[in-house]
C-alpha cells in the first residue's frame, strides 16, 4: 500500500524529510491549487498537510474519500472544518510547540516597532523624507503590557516584556493568582487588563468566545493613547471598532500580523498611519518552519503506518505512558464490541462499558471509542474509526455509558460491555490473561473461556441429552471442523449454551439448519 500525501501550503523542505524518507509514502507538494482544484484532486490523497492558507472546508472534506489525516504545520486550526473532519473520521493533528518562540519574538518586534514608529519612519525615509518630528515614540520601560491569553506564546511574550522593564498584567481563564506570581506578572480580569494597560497584546485562539473579545466596549474602557498588538488571529479584535478607536484618537497605534480575512490587501486599517502590519509572519522563520514541519510529518508518518498521533486536535490526546498501559486492550475492546453486534438482534439503544481491576487506574476513553468502533463497523463499514465512532453512535441516538467498577470477579482486569435494545440486554466480558493474551470470559450469564478471534458459534439450547451431538453431526455433514467447544448451563434440564470455535465461516444455509435442530433456541455465527 502506498500512501499519498498532498502538501498544499509551502512547508520547509528540511522539515518534511521524515515524509520523504518514509517507505510507502509518496509526497506531492502543490501550493497553487484553487479551492475548486483542491476539491477536484483531494480524493486521490490519504493525507493533507497545510499551514493557515489552505481552507479545508466541509466541501473539500466531503470530496476526500481516501483522506485519513490532516496535518496542520502550526498551531491555529481555524482554517480546518474540524466538525466535518470528525464526522468523516479524519484525524486532524497540529504542531503546537514548534513556532511558539518565533511568534513571541515577532510580537516583541511588533511591540517595539509600534512604540518607536520604525516602519512609518522607514517608509518616509524610503520616500526621501527625513522626518524626525512625526516619528517621536514612547518608551516601554515602566509601561504596562496587558496580555490576554497566557498560553504558550502569551507566557513567552510576558517574559520578554519584563526584560524590557515593562509591568505585565495578564488574563487567561486558566491563569491563577499563584501561577501569575510565579511568572512575575499581575493577575487580572479582562476588564482589569483592558483598563490598566498601555499596550495590549492578544494571544488566544479564535473561538466563539474570543471572537471580537476586543470590541467597541473594550476600547471605551481603555486608557487614552493605548496601543494594540494582534499576532494571534484576526477576528479576536473587532476591526471596525479598532478603526473607529484609532480615528477617534482613543488608540494611538496598532500592530497587526493577522486579519479577519486573509490575504488582507486594500484593508481600510492599512490606510491609517497609526497602523503597522505584517502579512501573517509570526511563524515565518527558518527555525519555526523546520520545527513544525518535522513535528507534523512525524505524526503523519506514524499515523499512516498504524501508530498513534502525538498531537491530535479532534481526539483527546493521551499521554504516552497511559497509552502504553491501555494499548494491549485495544484489540480486545474492539472485538467485544463486534461480538455484541451478533447478539443484539434489534437496534442498539444504549451501550455500557464497565472497567474493572487494573483498568480502573487508567484513562479509558480510547478503549471506549474502540469498543464503539467495534460495535458500529460491522454495519456501517470500514470508514468507522476512533475519530468518528462516538459521533456516529450519538447520531444514531445511542446512549454511551462508561463506568469504572470494583467488581472484577477475580480477574486482574475485566472489560464488560453491555448493549440494550428495545427487547433485550446482552453482555460480553473479556480479560487479558498474563502471558496468554485476550479471552472472552463471559457471555450473558455464562462463564466461558474463548480467544476472541476467528469464527465462533454461540448456541443457546435446552440442556437435553443429544443436543450437543446433533450440533456436532450437522457441522460434520457440512465439513465444518470444530476446533474448541465449551458448554454451560443454568440448571439441569434448563437453559444452556455452547461456545464453539470453528475453522471456517459458517454458511447461511448451515446456520439456518442449525437453528432448526431440536432443542436449539438460537445460534449466532460470529466472525471476529
Ligand atoms: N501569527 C502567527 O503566525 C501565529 C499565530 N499563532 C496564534 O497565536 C495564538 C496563541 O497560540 P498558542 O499560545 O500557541 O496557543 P495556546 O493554546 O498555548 O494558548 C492560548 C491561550 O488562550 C487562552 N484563552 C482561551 N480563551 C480565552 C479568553 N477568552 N480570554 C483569555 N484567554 C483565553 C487559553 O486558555 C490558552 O492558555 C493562536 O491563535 C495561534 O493560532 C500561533 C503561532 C503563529
Ligand atoms: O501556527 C499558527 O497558528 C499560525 O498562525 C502560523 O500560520 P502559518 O503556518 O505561518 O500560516
Amino acid at each position: 500500500m502506498v500512501y499519498k500525501v498532498l502538501i498544499s501550503d509551502p512547508l520547509s523542505e528540511d522539515g518534511i524529510q521524515p515524509l520523504r524518507e518514509a517507505e510507502n509514502i509518496e509526497v506531492t507538494m502543490k501550493t497553487d491549487f484553487t479551492p475548486e482544484e483542491l476539491a477536484l484532486h483531494i480524493g486521490e490523497y490519504d493525507a493533507l498537510l497545510v499551514r493557515s492558507q489552505t481552507k479545508v472546508t466541509r466541501e473539500i472534506i466531503e470530496q476526500a474519500k481516501r483522506l485519513k489525516i490532516i496535518g496542520r504545520a502550526g498551531v491555529g486550526v481555524d482554517n480546518i472544518d474540524l466538525d466535518a473532519a470528525t464526522e468523516h473520521g479524519v484525524i486532524v493533528v497540529n504542531a503546537p510547540d514548534g513556532n511558539t518562540n518565533s511568534a513571541a519574538e515577532h510580537t516583541i518586534a511588533m511591540l517595539m516597532s509600534l512604540a518607536r514608529k520604525i516602519p512609518q519612519a522607514f517608509y518616509a525615509l524610503k520616500h526621501q523624507k527625513w522626518d524626525r518630528k512625526s516619528h517621536v515614540g514612547v518608551e516601554l520601560k515602566n509601561k504596562t503590557l496587558g496580555v490576554i491569553g497566557m498560553g504558550r506564546i502569551g507566557v513567552e511574550v510576558a517574559a520578554r516584556a519584563k526584560g524590557q522593564r515593562m509591568n505585565v498584567i495578564a488574563y487567561d481563564p486558566f491563569l491563577t493568582e499563584e501561577k501569575a506570581d510565579k511568572l512575575g506578572v499581575d493577575y487580572g480580569s479582562v476588564e482589569d487588563v483592558v483598563q490598566k494597560a498601555d499596550f495590549i497584546t492578544v494571544h488566544t485562539p479564535l473561538l466563539k468566545e474570543t471572537r471580537h473579545l476586543i470590541n467597541k466596549d473594550a476600547f471605551e474602557k481603555m486608557k487614552d493613547g493605548v496601543q494594540i498588538i494582534n499576532c494571534a488571529r484576526g477576528g479576536i479584535i473587532d476591526e471596525d471598532a479598532l478603526y473607529e478607536a484609532i480615528v477617534n484618537k482613543k488608540v494611538a497605534g496598532a500592530a497587526l500580523d493577522v486579519f479577519e480575512e486573509e490575504p488582507a490587501v486594500n484593508h481600510k486599517l492599512l490606510e491609517l498611519p497609526e497602523v503597522i502590519a505584517t502579512p501573517h509572519l509570526g511563524a515565518s522563520t527558518i527555525e519555526a518552519q523546520e520545527n513544525v514541519a518535522i513535528d507534523v510529518s512525524h505524526d503523519v508518518v506514524h499515523f499512516l503506518t498504524g501508530g498513534l498521533a502525538t498531537n491530535p486536535v479532534n481526539l483527546p490526546s493521551v499521554p504516552s505512558e497511559v497509552m502504553k498501559k491501555i494499548e494491549p486492550y485495544f484489540r480486545l475492546s474492539e472485538k467485544l464490541g463486534t461480538f455484541l453486534t451478533y447478539l443484539a438482534e434489534e437496534a442498539i439503544e444504549e451501550i455500557s462499558i464497565y472497567y474493572a481491576g487494573d483498568l480502573t487506574d487508567v484513562q479509558v476513553a480510547p478503549l471506549t471509542r474502540n469498543t464503539i468502533k467495534g460495535l458500529l463497523k460491522r454495519h456501517l463499514g470500514e470508514h468507522v474509526n476512533d475519530v468518528n465512532a462516538s459521533f456516529l453512535a450519538e447520531k444514531k441516538g445511542i446512549t454511551i455509558n462508561e463506568q469504572k467498577t470494583s467488581t472484577s470477579k477475580g480477574f486482574t482486569n475485566l472489560l464488560t460491555v453491555q448493549v440494550k435494545t428495545s427487547k433485550t440486554t446482552r453482555t460480553v466480558a473479556g480479560t487479558l490473561l498474563n502471558g496468554l493474551g485476550a479471552r472472552i470470559v463471559k457471555v450473558d450469564n455464562y462463564s466461558v473461556d474463548v480467544i476472541p478471534e476467528g469464527h465462533l458459534l454461540f448456541i443457546r439450547h435446552k440442556d437435553q441429552p443429544g443436543a450437543i451431538g446433533r450440533v456436532g453431526s450437522l457441522l460434520a455433514e457440512h465439513d465444518v471442523n470444530i476446533a474448541t467447544m465449551q458448554v454451560g448451563r443454568s440448571d439441569v434440564g434448563g437453559d444452556a449454551i455452547m461456545m464453539l470455535t470453528i475453522d471456517k465461516h459458517l454458511e447461511k444455509e448451515v446456520l439456518e439448519q442449525l437453528i432448526n435442530v431440536t432443542d436449539i433456541y438460537a445460534v449466532n455465527a460470529i466472525d471476529l
